[in-house]
């Protein structure tokens, strides 16, 4: 046996091989090191190689998928090698053959489709990366939805790419990654090299025609060397990791970077799409917009937040379908149908990959009936042609629905083996073969009763188990009556155990024999029809995968329509014009959040960067820290993201023209993992917005130039800013501590200044988070790091500090003679503060004390206002 585990290993040194034995997946050597560990079991031995002991653990068959998607959340591979005839078949052979085994299948992240597995609401992807000389494509495809894509692509916009589909495999060649560490190693993300051959383009052709069935490709489109080697190798993976049995993939799809709004890994990061900063789902763009309730409808919204349109005509279609959702009383209803839709492409890929079973088929039938019967609730509607076309693609399955209702029972097993899912009254032989069987038990239990009687026996039992098969059992006091005549003529002795007799007779021997065979002939009848109804699923599988996409399209319209009318969204006008002007927008994550902390009310914002003709529209923002700049930045990006993606947003009213590009950047963070300084970091990020932003793009920045020194960042920040207005020529908001800055707007045409406002009362700050037209003066840090909880001997000397600066800046003076100026750090400590807070409660304060509004009736507290009115005038 060891033989055969070392010669299987052989074939798979990257993986762990999971070796069937019995009912346990086993591992050895090293692998079984690992395993245990991962999955904190215990690691014993078996044997001896080498005259060493064989490490050894082992998992339960059952409950193997637990275990598997620990293994692969790791990072690990597993190759699962089951056996592939009975221990019964392997003694045929001779009486020492080993048991045949085999691995049948790669488990990698990106090729899962088991439920247990994934994550419902999100896709898996497995993506590809070919360069033909110097062309480069990408290839994607989900297998357990058999969505495929492809897209050449430059090399610049690899990063971007990965980042928006985020793969949870990816496959290279050797030599491209080489060429991508560093990009790679930035977005975390772990390739699979895959040898040359696997990306040969003209071998691609061969694999690809083969899965499709068909002579030529030419059908599909036609391709460039790059996208055929992609797609060629991700086909090639899928079947070695499968093991020669293909997915389900619909047709390729050819994607361009043009027709999307392009947003690169450190604005999708920045902007909290799809994941928050701590990475969860939580907290991001998609968590608080999605209301769809079935994971098909979810994961085509997280398609459409990770890449909005850049087409108009997209963008109408499918805000004309929320304006249908919006409007249309039948929207309830029909989410309650929405509701009951299984996951119709997950099945699909899985009874593809001959892995289904009869729950499979059953959320076939389900997802059919929902669909049809949205289908008729929508016969007389006038749709918006996105849900008309999704309406046609609902019907057209009357056939497979009527076979599929005769057939299953309503709630079938998991598993094909056990039988038990076709419905009675479909198939004769079934129902006979059944009836049979559920006879022989009636029989069974007629017998025990004479039996019983016959030996005066009234505890006497019939029952069954695997070695033995049906038997008699009494207790061991009645042995020796049972063992002798005449009782001893009918009940044979088989078995004597520490408290019971066992016995069986001929009459029980014959019955078995029926009712075990009637059982077997059941169980194969059943696994027939099993296959039967596969076929005919897979038969109509393109139709029934754009029924799937057009139950999507439903539930998202009328998930957006039920967010958008919760939460007062507008539906914006986007349109080829260079504007962007906001009324009353907010944030919506920002927004969600103080509701659910019940913190006051989320104060909307106007925005406006209209740029004429060829120029460019900026804001620079200057304001206090914890004003609201960050929030202000990011919710107009957003709006304009939401609005691309064919989404009603938060805001009283939007005009949007169409943007191209979102790039958006926060000052220094730290990277040291990756190597790069905090201030590496953000002039890298720069370097890339300076490159590549076009007069489309829109563009945020949030206090670039921090990271250094304040001259330098000044410096840099100045430039930036002047290139980005006049050679870049963008629409942008520039958030910034530096208030020499604002001196631009005066300077530079389209360029405009405005402030987040507060209000300074007693030395502290109140933050009103109203954006409005002006300048800051000053950021209020010190007030800032007060309320932060600083020991109040630092607030006090950074505030001496503070002034003397300031005074300093003022009278041109050197800082050398402003450090020789300042007071001594610990006379500094104990002066008073600078700002000195009122001496006692002033009059109206004392009044205020008195009053007990509940003891009140509204005159009186009329009457009150009136007097600390009057004590105010009096004071002031
Ligand atoms: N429009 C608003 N209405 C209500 N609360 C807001 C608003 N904008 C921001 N806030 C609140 O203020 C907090 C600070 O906002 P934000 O981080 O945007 O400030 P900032 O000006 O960028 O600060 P810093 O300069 O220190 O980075 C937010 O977490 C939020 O709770």
């Amino acid at each position: 046996m060891m033989a055969q585990y070392l010669e299987i290993k052989a074939d798979h040194p990257d993986a762990l091989l999971f070796y069937r034995m019995g009912d346990f997946y086993e591992l050895f050597f090293d692998d079984a090191a690992a395993a245990a560990e991962a999955l904190d079991i215990a690691l014993t031995k078996r044997g001896k190689h080498a005259g060493e002991d064989i490490p050894m653990c082992g998992v339960p068959v059952h409950a193997a998928e637990g275990y598997l998607l620990t293994l692969i959340r790791k990072g690990f591979r597993v190759a699962v090698c089951e056996q592939l005839e009975s221990p019964a078949e392997a003694k045929k052979r001779g009486g020492k053959s080993v048991v045949k085994r085999g691995v049948v299948r790669l488990v990698t992240p990106g090729t899962l489709i088991e439920d247990s597995l994934l994550e419902a609401r999100r896709h898996n992807y497995l993506a590809a990366l070919a360069r033909v000389r110097d062309e480069w494509a990408l290839a994607w495809a989900d297998i357990s939805t058999g969505a495929f894509h492809v897209m050449p692509l430059g090399q610049a916009r690899i990063g971007a790419e990965l980042a928006r589909l985020a793969p949870s495999e990816l496959l290279v060649s050797e030599d491209v990654g080489e060429t991508l560490r560093e990009v790679l190693g930035d977005l975390g993300v772990f390739p699979t090299v895959l040898g040359r051959a696997s990306f040969d383009s003209s071998g691609a052709e061969a694999r690809l025609c083969t899965l499709y069935g068909v002579q030529t490709l030419a059908g599909f489109g036609s391709f460039a060397r790059c996208e055929l080697a992609a797609m060629g190798a991700l086909v090639d993976y899928l079947d070695i990791t499968q093991k020669g049995r293909l997915p389900l993939l619909r047709a390729p799809q050819r994607d361009a970077v043009s027709r999307m709004l392009q947003i690169d890994a450190a604005t999708r990061r920045n902007l909290e799409l799809t994941q928050s900063m701590n990475g969860g789902r939580q907290g991001s763009l998609l968590s608080v917009i999605d209301r769809t309730v079935t994971p098909g409808g979810a994961r085509l919204l997280e398609r459409r937040v990770s890449s909005p349109s850049r087409e108009l005509d997209v963008i109408a279609r499918r805000l004309a379908a929320l304006d249908w959702a919006i409007e249309s009383p039948q929207g309830s209803a029909l989410r309650d149908a929405l509701r009951k839709v299984p996951d119709l492409d997950r099945a699909l890929s899985r009874l593809g990959l001959d892995r289904g079973g009869p729950r499979d088929l059953a959320a076939v039938r389900n997802a059919l009936e929902q669909a049809e019967e949205i289908a008729q609730a929508l016969d007389e509607a006038t749709l918006p042609e996105l849900l008309a076309e999704a309406r046609a693609a609902l019907r057209g399955h009357d056939d497979l629905l009527a076979l599929l209702d005769a057939a299953l029972v309503a709630e079938p097993p998991l598993l094909a083996r056990d039988g038990g899912f076709i419905a009675p009254g479909y198939d004769a032989d079934l129902d006979e073969a059944r009836t049979l069987r559920d006879e022989g038990r009636s029989v069974i239990a007629r017998m025990q009763g004479e039996y019983a009687e016959r030996a005066g026996v009234s505890s006497l039992k019939i029952k069954h188990n695997n070695v033995l098969g049906y038997f008699i059992e009494t207790t061991a006091t009645h042995a020796e009556k049972m063992m002798s005549p005449p009782l001893n003529e009918t009940f044979i002795h088989r078995q004597t155990t520490a408290n019971q007799v066992r016995f069986t007779t001929v009459e029980l021997t014959e019955l078995e024999t029926r009712i075990l065979n009637a059982g077997n002939e059941a169980l194969e009848i059943e696994k027939r029809l099993f296959a039967r109804l596969r076929e005919a699923i897979l038969d109509e599988a393109p139709a029934l995968s754009e029924t799937g996409l057009a139950l999507s399209e439903f539930d998202l319209a009328l998930g957006l329509a039920d967010l958008s009318s919760a939460q007062g969204w507008a539906r914006p006008q986007v349109d080829d014009s260079r504007a962007f002007e906001i009324e009353a927008g907010r944030h919506p994550v920002v927004e969600r959040a103080l509701q659910a902390q019940g913190a006051g009310p989320f104060i909307a914002n106007d925005c406006g960067l209209n740029a004429e003709g060829e120029s460019a529209a900026v804001t620079l923002l200057t304001g206090p820290n914890m004003a609201g700049k960050s929030t202000y930045l990011r919710q107009n990006a957003l709006i304009a993201l939401l609005a691309q993606m064919g989404c009603y947003v938060p805001a009283q009213r939007a005009h949007i023209g169409l943007v191209s590009q979102i790039f958006s950047r926060v000052g220094a963070s730290d990277d040291l993992a990756r190597g790069r300084s905090t201030f590496m970091v953000e002039m890298v990020e720069t370097a890339a917005i300076l490159n590549l932003a076009d007069d489309r793009a829109l563009v945020i920045l949030d206090e670039i130039g921090r990271g250094t020194a304040t001259y330098d960042g000044l410096s840099i920040a100045w430039a930036t800013l002047e290139h980005l207005h006049g050679v870049n020529r963008v629409r942008g908001l520039f958030a910034t501590h530096y208030h020499e800055l604002t001196v631009l707007a005066g300077k530079l045409d389209g360029v405009t200044n405005a402030t987040v406002a507060v209000k300074e009362w007693d030395g502290e700050v109140i933050f009103l988070h109203e954006v409005r037209e002006g300048a800051a003066d000053r950021s209020y840090g010190v007030q800032v790091a007060q309320l932060a909880g600083l020991p109040k001997a630092v607030i006090d000397r950074a505030r001496t500090v503070l002034d003397a600066l300031e005074q300093g800046e003022r009278e041109r003076a050197a800082p050398k003679a402003l450090i020789d100026d300042l007071p001594l750090f610990s006379a500094a400590a104990v002066a008073p503060p600078p700002q000195a807070g009122p001496a006692g409660p002033s009059p109206v304060e004392e009044k205020l004390s008195t009053i007990r509004p509940d003891d009140m009736s509204p005159r009186e507290a009329l009457q009150a206002i009136y007097e600390l009115k009057g004590l105010l005038d009096s004071a002031g």
